[in-house]
């Protein structure tokens, strides 16, 4: 795992999005796994300036959501993967053949995993997984306590995670359960980068890389990648220097 601090949120996400599109230019047909969030709507700006000013041909890449809140889908405000389309999928004028995600409304969510897992071996792993962390240290929706073997799954979610996830909604709104790329496939992605800004999760940050590798801290398991990147802003990162 390697580890770099920027300056601030503006230069690590112009940074992160340059580095996603040299993926692209090394290997073409990459499969990226990009998660949601605040964090990382930056860095999708920026990649899409780079797409439209062609320094960079996604034509051949493929896409995986990374996460959804069961019963919620592309269409409705506050889902996950309503952002990823919004910032980055729509933008792109991607093709249907070039974007996979989780049907979070479907009868059978097993169905959705198993569909989801094939993806990704069908290609061979993921070239990129960005993720971002919860503050509770959770990385996609792998939640505390969540086995580092599991693929995609189903997922009761923390009280932690409903409560924050209210941000991302208009009004109060029921989340019980969600579904998520598994942190076997980080461990098998061929780079994973985790990006963490603001003072708020400082504190978390610093539990997950100065603290022990454990399931009970999913974040932690960067420490044993051995093509992690973590990169942070300085606000997120300035617990790190006292440890
Ligand atoms: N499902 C998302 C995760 O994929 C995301 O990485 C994390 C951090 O989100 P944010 O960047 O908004 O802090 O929490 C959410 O629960």
């Amino acid at each position: 795992m390697t580890f770099h601090q920027f300056p601030d949120h503006a230069t690590l996400s112009q940074y992160t999005a340059e580095h996603i599109a040299a993926i692209i230019n090394q290997k073409p047909d990459a499969l990226l796994c990009l998660a949601s969030g605040d964090t990382p709507i930056e860095t999708y700006h920026r990649f899409v300036d780079l797409v439209k000013a062609d320094k960079v041909d996604i034509s051949q890449c493929t896409f995986v959501g990374l996460d959804e809140w069961v019963g919620f889908g592309p269409e409705d405000f506050g889902s996950c993967s309503y952002y990823v389309f919004r910032d980055l999928f729509t933008p792109l004028n991607l093709r249907p053949d070039q974007v996979h995600v989780f049907d979070a409304k479907a009868d059978d969510l097993q169905a959705e995993c198993a569909k989801i897992d094939a993806v990704i071996k069908a290609k061979g792993g993921l070239d990129l997984l960005l993720v971002g962390m919860g503050m509770n240290g959770h990385i996609a929706l792998n939640e505390p306590g969540t086995p580092f073997t599991l693929g995609c799954h189903v997922v009761d979610l923390a009280e932690s995670t409903i409560t924050v996830g209210q941000k991302y909604f208009e009004k109060e709104t029921s989340l019980t359960q969600g579904i998520t790329v598994g942190l076997r496939h980080l461990t098998e992605a061929k780079e994973v980068i985790l990006l963490v800004s603001g003072a708020k999760k400082a504190p978390v940050l610093r539990d997950a890389l100065r603290g022990p590798i454990t399931e009970e801290m999913p974040a932690s398991i960067l420490q044993t990648h051995a093509n992690g990147q973590v990169w942070v802003d300085e606000a997120a990162g300035s617990l790190l220097a006292d440890v």
